[in-house]
């Protein structure tokens, strides 16, 4: 590290300008706290909300922006409710966005259109019996198990029948981008409640032409100047030293000395190594980073001379004879409120079928991988026609996500045995440096949201320490010993869990029981 003189000097060094970043400088700057660095390896504020140009409007001939990361506002506001802060501030910016019926799907399976859609509300109302389940492993600090085992002792086992088996990954692979296998049970179901019984069961599709992150972009703006050089984009930072009086931050050309720093990095970045910590993160800290996963999501747009789907339809769902998650969730662009007349369509694959996808190198090998699944009988346009066959349809342009450096995955996923404690250990500081970032979050990890608070409290934390002059005595709960075990006074405000994942605001359906 350069001798001090030389390297730049700064309150607080936010490292990232994703939601967590700008949220957090935001909330410095509130507190009238303006002396900050928001260090960035891209060239662009949004981090994993990031667009692309794709395909061509036949009616401008101008390209059309599409989200490669982040594209739903998830859970908007319910009556009587909290209002998701991604709502409040999509509604701000004005960003076009269009609900998402999930109800609007047509089902095929490899002999073409087959109506499934009572097995899809078969699983819902086995997800209701494990919801109960989940509540139980709550309040009574009972052992926790799997998403898999969870949903087989509720009833549901799907073993060979695809049909079931693309009902479930529909519900959950779609949402959480990994299995059933790999995914805890309690957190799961309390991730998923947290947001959409809480803020509302609805799912917004972005589809704003200035591209999603045209919010963080406004904020950022409510506090930096143009051209301030606060903000420091095509930086990329190669290692931290930590102690309790400071952070010395080395970025790929330079160094900056803080009194505090936020790392807003994903959980993959701080898996893999990418930035060094000297000295090396505490073993209690190692080992929930190693214990947090992030789950693959990739879309994959395509852009034909014609509709010839169901325009009125928003999702086809594949069930694949053989493989489970094998091109399975179709979403229509084309249709009403969305890129009207586009001729887009996009398909999901997560994990297994992601990592083939982005290991197909070249184009022609990407087109086969895809042929096989996406191409879509353009002779049979009736809607009860519509099947995935091996002639027909023209694939005029493709792209998709391979999710780069900045990330090492899309977002992050509540493995199975993890406790609250241990993802306390996640978000706890050590010395002066802190974490946030949507992994940061117990409640709403995985979702914009959960960037939004993290960023918000360390930063409204860190403005405090400075204001009292506390120097680090704002240390946050961890847990250096792990007993495997989470009782009910532990979901709490220190632990990350300022809601009651009982409450469901008036959710049809659901018992409105408020227990912690
Ligand atoms: C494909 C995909 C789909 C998604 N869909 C949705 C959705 O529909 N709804 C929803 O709510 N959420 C969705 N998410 C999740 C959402 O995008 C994230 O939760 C959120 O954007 C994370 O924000 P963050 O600030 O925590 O992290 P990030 O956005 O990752 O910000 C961290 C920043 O740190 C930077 N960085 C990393 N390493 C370095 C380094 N060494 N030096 C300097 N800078 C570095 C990164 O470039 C990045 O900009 C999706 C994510 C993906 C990828």
């Amino acid at each position: 590290i350069p001798r001090d003189g030389e390297c730049r000097k700064t309150k607080v060094a936010i490292l990232g300008a994703g939601v967590a970043g700008i949220t957090a400088a935001q909330a410095l700057s509130n507190a009238s706290m303006g002396d900050f660095l928001i260090v960035e390896r891209n060239d662009y504020i949004g981090g994993r909300v990031r667009h692309t140009q794709f395909g061509v409007n036949p009616e401008t001939k101008a390209p059309y922006t599409v989200e490669l990361g982040a594209n739903w506002v998830q859970g908007l506001v319910s009556e009587g409710g909290p209002e998701n802060p991604i709502w409040t501030l999509a509604k701000r910016y004005g960003l076009n966005n269009t609900y998402s019926n999930e109800s609007s799907i047509l089902t095929y399976d490899e002999k073409g259109y087959n109506d499934y859609t009572g097995v899809l509300a078969a699983y819902e109302k086995v997800y209701g019996v494990a919801e109960q389940d989940a509540g139980y492993i709550l309040t009574d600090n009972l052992q926790d198990t799997s998403f898999r085992a969870g949903l087989s002792t509720a009833g549901w086992k799907p073993k060979k029948d695809m049909r079931m088996q693309a009902a479930e990954w529909w519900a959950w692979d779609l949402e959480t981008a990994q299995t059933p296998e790999d995914s805890g049970f309690l957190y799961g179901i309390t991730g998923y409640n947290l947001t959409f019984y809480q803020f509302s069961e609805d799912n917004n599709y972005v589809w704003d032409q200035r591209g999603y992150n045209a919010f963080i972009i406004g904020e950022s703006q409510t506090f930096l100047g143009a051209n301030d050089t606060r903000l420091m984009l095509n930086t990329t930072v190669e290692s931290l030293t930590y102690s309790d009086q400071g952070v010395m931050v080395k970025t790929h050309d330079g160094c900056i000395q803080a009194d505090y720093a936020i790392s807003t990095f994903s959980v993959g970045v701080l898996q893999n190594d990418a930035v060094t910590f000297d000295p090396p993160l505490p073993r209690w800290k190692r080992e929930a980073i190693d214990q947090f996963q992030m789950g693959t999501y990739t879309k994959i747009f395509y852009q034909f001379n014609e509709t010839f789907w169901d325009p009125n339809t928003q999702y086809f769902l594949y069930a694949d004879p053989k493989v489970r998650g094998y091109y399975p969730a179709w979403q229509s662009l084309t249709g009403p409120g969305f890129l009207e007349g586009s001729n887009i369509i996009f398909v999901t694959v997560v994990e297994n079928e992601a990592y083939r996808w982005s290991s197909s190198q070249t184009k022609r090998q990407k087109m086969r991988v895809s042929r096989c699944c996406g191409r879509c009988s353009q002779t049979n346009k009736s809607r009860n026609q519509w099947r995935f066959t091996t002639h027909g349809g023209v694939l005029k342009s493709c792209t998709n996500f391979i999710p780069p450096r900045m990330a090492f995955g899309s977002y992050s996923n509540w493995p199975v045995g993890m406790t609250l404690e241990k993802h306390q250990n996640l978000r706890a500081n050590i010395g002066r440096l802190y974490f946030a970032g949507e992994a940061m979050s117990a409640q709403y990890y995985g979702f914009l949201q959960g960037a939004w608070f993290e960023g918000r409290e360390i930063g409204e934390t860190i403005a405090q320490m400075i204001k009292n002059q506390t120097g680090s005595a704002g240390d946050m709960a961890r847990y250096e010993v792990l007993h495997g075990t989470t009782t009910l006074n532990e979901y709490s405000s220190a632990n990350g869990w300022p809601v009651s994942s009982f409450l469901t605001f008036g959710i049809a359906g659901k018992p409105d029981a408020c227990v912690t």
